[in-house]
């Protein structure tokens, strides 16, 4: 049995996750062969482009798919509890898997009124919280419910706490969600786009007072994000995703400094710095971001080799014929699912 205080125990290790839906057309497979690990205090960031399964695999982690559409969640993740005990999150009857939510593991969102209640106060909410969790009574539930908005650098806490979400800015609404998701001191928080829907002054305050909550906690964050601009300030290590699987992943700076994949380094070319450092110019003179050029394909219609060989410059017949297996990079550390890359383990 591991210790968790051990700093660099593994708080959460998946292995092999896949996630397929029902739909009107059949099963979708939206995440495939998905495997990372968080070291307690450490973040791993997850990016890529809208619909590369992202979000379906931190639900998958939470447990909180809707059951309409019939999900199915294959693979394993072993998750590190406060007492030492290492519990595999997808075999855990329901009732203890909701113990574990909103306690040791907890999630915020991009938009935080759709995880609040609109007809509870913000203090009502994380009240309830830690009433629930950690059996507080009323008046411990209410005074640590103020202590969280400060925790959080609202102001005017001690009014605020009698506040509905609706009286609230974007910002403090988030910084509300933070609150009720660090109501329980959680090990692990998954953070999906939690700033997306601010501007950018806000984004780097919510940003910064998540940092700075991780540092004081030593809890592992799990932050999705479509931006990479903002991964190399707040992320330790990397997994770049694409049509549900990662096709790369790493130490961040090593990532930004030599990305292996093809996918990796167009993401990358679309950062304004990086667009900024190859110096192409349009007729203006203006600096021209690289974008991407087609779409992702459907997941009805996955090409049978690599998913990214229809948009790849460096695509072959090989690519177009088998789907290649994530390799070691050789002395650098991480992973790329790529037969062109250079310098992997053969
Ligand atoms: N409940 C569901 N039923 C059917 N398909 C789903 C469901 N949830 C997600 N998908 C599909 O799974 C794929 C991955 O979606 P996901 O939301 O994880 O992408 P994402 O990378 O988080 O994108 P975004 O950045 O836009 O949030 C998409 O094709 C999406 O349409």
């Amino acid at each position: 049995m591991t210790n968790s205080s051990d700093s660099n125990a593994v708080r959460i290790e998946v292995e092999s996750l896949s996630t397929s839906f029902m739909t009107d057309h059949g099963r979708v497979q939206s995440v495939r062969d998905v495997s990372f690990a968080i070291p307690s205090g450490q973040t791993l960031a997850l990016v890529g482009e809208s619909g590369s399964g992202k979000s379906v695999t931190s639900l998958s982690l939470m447990g909180l798919h809707a059951r309409t559409s019939l999900p199915e969640v294959g693979g394993r993740a072993l998750f590190l509890r406060r007492n030492g005990q290492r519990v595999s999150l997808f075999d855990l009857p329901e009732k203890e898997f909701r113990t574990l939510r909103g306690n040791e593991m907890a999630m915020i969102f991009q938009e935080p009124m759709t995880s609040l209640n609109p007809l509870l106060t913000v203090g009502e909410q994380i009240a309830e919280a830690t009433r629930l969790h950690l059996a507080y009574g009323r008046k411990e539930a209410w005074a640590h419910a103020q202590r969280m908005l400060d925790l959080v650098e609202i102001p005017a806490a001690a009014r605020r706490v009698s506040e509905y979400p609706h009286e609230l800015s974007g910002g403090m609404r988030q910084r509300v969600m933070i609150a009720l998701a660090m109501a329980c001191s959680p090990t692990l928080l998954i953070a999906d786009e939690p700033t997306t829907a601010l501007d950018v002054t806000i984004q780097a305050q919510i940003l910064a007072l998540i940092g700075r909550l991780q540092k004081e906690t030593g809890m592992s964050v799990l932050f999705i994000t479509h931006n990479l601009g903002v991964v190399a300030q707040y992320a330790d290590n990397v997994a770049v995703m694409y049509a549900g699987k990662i096709v790369e992943m790493g130490d961040v700076r090593r990532v930004f400094a030599k990305p292996a994949h093809p996918y990796t380094q167009a993401l990358l070319n679309c950062l304004p710095a990086m667009a900024k450092k190859a110096n192409v110019r349009d007729g203006h003179g203006r600096l021209r971001l690289a974008a991407i050029e087609g779409q992702v394909s459907s997941p009805f219609n996955m090409p049978p080799g690599c998913a990214f060989s229809p948009r790849c410059p460096l695509a072959d017949a090989q690519c177009d014929a088998a789907a290649p297996e994530s390799t070691r990079l050789e002395n650098q550390g991480g992973y790329v699912r790529c037969f062109k890359a250079q310098g992997v383990v053969a």
